[in-house]
C-alpha cells in the first residue's frame, strides 16, 4: 500500500521482474530520454524555487542552469536508488537518496506534463534496477557452476533485450504527444468534508439496508442461449505485467500487444453490447410519465453498466482490429446493436443499438495513466440514450475507471468521478451522479458509493438517490420509495468462467443459423478470440500474433496509396457542442436483409 501523508504519496519502489515467459516481446528497452525545466528547491544561498534544466538519461537524472550548458551540470542522481513522492495537487516530486535530496515542481500548471515526468521517473527507475540485477545476476552466474547455468527465461528481462536498441528520441516525443493530447485532468471527484460526506456515508448505508432486503429479480425463463463457456479460464497469474505497463507509457492501452493469457474471449465491441445488460430500465423510463422518475431510470441504467467490473479484473477483453464489427440481435429483450471499430489510432468503438423503447449509442475511447501501482482509465466521449414515447435525448459523460494495484493478483477496480445527464430536448430536469472516490483510510464498506439527485430547472432536488454500484440503487423519493436497480447474481462457478455474467456469457455465443447471416468481420468469427474460448491459450496467441500483424500489413499497404480506411456502418459527425461523434449511417440492417453479407463485399482481416 503507497504511503500517503497530506497528498503525498510515496511510489513503491519498482519490483524488478524475473520473466518466465521465455520469448515474449515486451522485454525492458532503454526508456526514452524525458528533459525540460523544472523549478528545484533550493535552502542555501538563495532560498526559494528555482528554473533548472532536467536531463533524465539512462536512469540519470542531471540538472544545470540552462539548456545551453547541460554538458557543466550542476548535480547528478541515480533515480533508482532514491524514494520518490509525489504530490498531484502540487505537481510536486521529490526524490530523496539520502545524502542528495531533489524537490522539484512542474512549471506551467500542467498536470499532463506532471504526469509525464513522473512516469518517466519510474520507468528510468525500474531500467536502472534491472540494470543493476542483470550485473548481479551475471556475476552469480559466473560464480555457478558452468552446467548449472540459469536457462535463459529465468533471468530479468533487461539481460535478454540488451540487443533491441534504445528508442530514438523521436519515439518518446511521439509518446508524449500521445499521453497529452486533449486529457482530462486529475481525479475532481474526491468529496470535500464540506459538502456533506458524513451525512452521505449514513444516507448510503440506509439505502444499503433497503437495497438487501429487496429480493433479487426472478431468474428469466431460459433464454435457449449457452449457460457457461466451452472450457474455463486459463491461469494467467505468471504473466509478467510490469515490463508490458512501464514499456508502454504513455500509449493506449488499447494498441499494446499482451499475451492471449491475459485476455477474455469477449473484445471491447462486444463490451459496448454488455453496458445493455440491464436495458430494461430504459423500457421502464419510456413507460414512465413523470420526467423527473424518468430520469431517475436513466441515472440508474447509466450507473448499472459499470457493475460488471466487481468481478472482471484479472482479464482484458480483445482489442478489435480496424474494420472488426459485432451484431447482437436479442428477441428477448427487443433490441438489436451493432458495433463496429471505426478508428485505429485512437483507437475507437462506435456502437448504435434499437428497439421500441429506445435507441443507445456511444463511441468509446479512453486515455491511461499509470501511476506505478494503478491505471487510470479516463473515458472521453458521451453516452446517449433517446426514448421513443417522449422524443427525450440523453447525454452523459462516463467516470474515471482505476485499476488499482495493476501489477498484482490483487487487482481492483474503481470508479470514480461525477457524471451529469442532460435532455437535450428540454431543461425540465437534470442528473447529477457522484461515484465516490472511496477514502483510504476506510473500511470495505465505503467502497462503491454512489450518490445522485434529479434537480428541476431552478435547481431544486426532486429526487434523491443512492447504493453501491456492484449491490444496487435505492430511491426514497418516488411516490413509492423503492430499489430501482439490482444486478443479477453471478451464475455458479463465474470464477472459473473469467467472472462473466450470464449475460456475458452469451455474447460471443455462434449459432449455426446465425454463421452465414454475419458478416465475415463479426467478431464471432474471429479465430483468436474463439481458440481463447476454447481453452487453447497457445494456439490462440499465435493466431493473435498473425492477426496483428495481418492488420499493420493492411495499414502499410492503405498509407502506401495514400488512401485512408473508411468504417463501414458509422460515419463522424459533429456533435451540438462540436465534438467529433460516430453515428450509424443505417445500412447494417438493410444490407444483413438485401442482398445479404454473404452478397455483398467484404473487408478480409483474418
Ligand atoms: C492488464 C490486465 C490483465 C488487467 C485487467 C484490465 C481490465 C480490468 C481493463 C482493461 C480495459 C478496461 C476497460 C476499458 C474501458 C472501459 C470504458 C469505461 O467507460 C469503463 C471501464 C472500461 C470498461 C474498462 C474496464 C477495465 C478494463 C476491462
Amino acid at each position: 500500500m503507497a504511503l500517503i501523508i497530506k497528498d503525498w504519496e510515496v511510489i513503491d519502489d519498482p519490483q524488478v521482474e524475473v520473466h518466465t515467459g521465455g520469448d515474449s516481446p515486451h522485454d525492458m528497452t532503454l526508456p526514452g530520454i524525458c528533459e525540460g525545466y523544472l523549478l528545484k528547491r533550493r535552502k542555501w544561498p538563495l532560498k526559494g524555487w528555482h528554473k533548472r534544466y532536467f536531463v533524465l538519461e539512462a536512469g540519470i537524472l542531471r540538472y544545470s542552469k540552462h539548456q545551453h550548458d547541460v554538458s557543466e551540470h550542476h548535480g547528478s542522481l541515480d533515480v533508482s536508488l532514491a524514494v520518490m513522492s509525489i504530490n498531484k495537487k502540487s505537481n510536486r516530486i521529490d526524490l530523496d537518496a539520502g545524502d542528495i535530496l531533489y524537490h522539484m515542481k512542474v512549471i506551467a500548471k500542467s498536470h499532463e506534463l506532471f504526469y509525464i515526468w513522473v512516469t518517466k521517473l519510474q520507468a528510468h527507475r525500474l531500467f536502472k534496477k534491472n540494470e543493476a540485477a542483470h550485473v548481479q545476476s551475471g556475476f552469480l552466474q559466473t560464480l555457478s557452476v558452468a552446467g548449472l547455468a540459469q536457462r535463459n527465461g529465468d533471468l530479468p528481462a533487461a539481460v535478454r533485450n540488451s540487443s533491441r536498441g534504445p528508442p530514438s528520441v523521436a519515439d518518446s516525443a511521439a509518446e508524449y504527444f500521445d499521453a497529452s493530447d486533449d486529457v482530462l485532468c486529475g481525479s475532481s471527484s474526491e468529496v470535500s468534508d464540506e459538502s456533506g460526506l458524513s451525512e452521505g456515508i449514513s444516507a448510503t448505508r440506509k439505502y444499503r439496508a433497503s437495497i438487501s432486503k429487496t429480493p433479487n429479480s426472478v431468474v428469466p425463463k431460459s433464454t435457449g442461449r449457452r449457460t457457461t463457456l466451452p472450457a474455463p479460464c486459463p491461469d494467467n497469474s505468471h504473466v509478467g505485467l510490469m515490463a508490458i505497463l512501464y514499456n508502454n507509457i504513455g500509449k493506449d492501452l488499447a494498441r499494446v500487444s499482451m499475451p492471449a493469457a491475459l485476455n477474455e474471449p469477449v473484445n471491447l465491441l462486444q463490451r459496448l453490447c454488455e453496458e445493455l445488460e440491464y436495458s430494461e430500465l430504459l423500457d421502464t423510463a419510456n413507460n414512465t410519465s413523470d420526467p423527473y422518475q424518468r430520469m431517475v431510470y436513466i441515472a440508474a441504467f447509466a450507473i448499472s453498466g459499470y457493475s460488471t467490473a466487481t468481478f472482471r479484473n484479472r482479464y482484458k477483453p480483445f482489442n478489435p482490429v480496424l474494420g472488426e464489427t459485432y451484431e447482437c440481435i436479442r428477441e428477448d429483450r427487443s433490441f438489436r446493436i451493432i458495433s463496429e471499430q471505426v478508428c485505429h489510432h485512437p483507437p475507437i468503438s462506435a456502437c448504435h443499438a434499437e428497439s421500441e423503447n429506445f435507441s443507445f449509442w456511444q463511441d468509446q475511447r479512453w486515455k491511461n495513466k499509470f501511476w506505478g501501482k494503478s491505471l487510470e482509465i479516463l473515458p472521453t466521449g458521451m453516452v446517449n440514450v433517446t426514448l421513443q414515447r417522449y422524443g427525450d435525448h440523453y447525454e452523459w459523460n462516463k467516470v474515471v475507471t482505476c485499476i488499482h494495484n495493476v501489477l498484482s493478483q490483487q487487482r481492483y477496480l474503481e470508479h470514480y468521478g461525477e457524471v451529469t445527464i442532460r435532455n437535450l430536448k428540454s431543461n425540465t430536469c437534470t442528473c447529477k451522479i457522484t461515484f465516490v472516490k472511496s477514502r483510504y483510510w476506510g473500511s470495505d464498506t465505503n467502497k462503491n458509493e454512489v450518490q445522485g439527485t434529479v434537480l428541476d430547472q431552478s435547481g431544486s432536488v426532486i429526487h434523491r438517490f443512492g447504493g453501491l454500484w456492484h449491490e444496487g440503487i435505492f430511491c426514497d423519493t418516488l411516490p413509492t420509495p423503492k430499489c430501482v436497480w439490482k444486478p443479477n447474481p453471478q451464475p455458479k462457478d463465474d470464477v472459473l468462467y473469467y467472472g462473466f455474467s450470464t449475460f456475458a456469457m452469451e455474447l460471443n455465443e455462434l449459432p449455426p443459423e446465425l454463421k452465414p447471416l454475419l458478416p465475415p468481420t463479426d467478431s464471432r468469427l474471429r479465430p483468436d478470440q474463439r481458440l481463447l474460448e476454447e481453452g487453447k491459450v497457445e494456439e490462440s496467441d499465435r493466431k493473435k500474433d498473425d492477426l496483428e500483424e495481418f492488420q499493420r500489413e493492411r495499414r502499410k499497404e492503405l498509407s502506401k496509396q495514400g488512401e485512408e480506411h473508411v468504417p463501414r456502418f458509422f460515419k463522424k459527425a459533429k456533435d451540438s457542442c462540436g465534438r467529433d461523434v460516430w453515428l450509424t449511417n443505417e445500412t447494417y440492417w438493410k444490407l444483413r436483409e438485401n442482398p445479404g453479407f454473404a452478397n455483398t463485399e467484404n473487408i478480409i482481416l483474418w
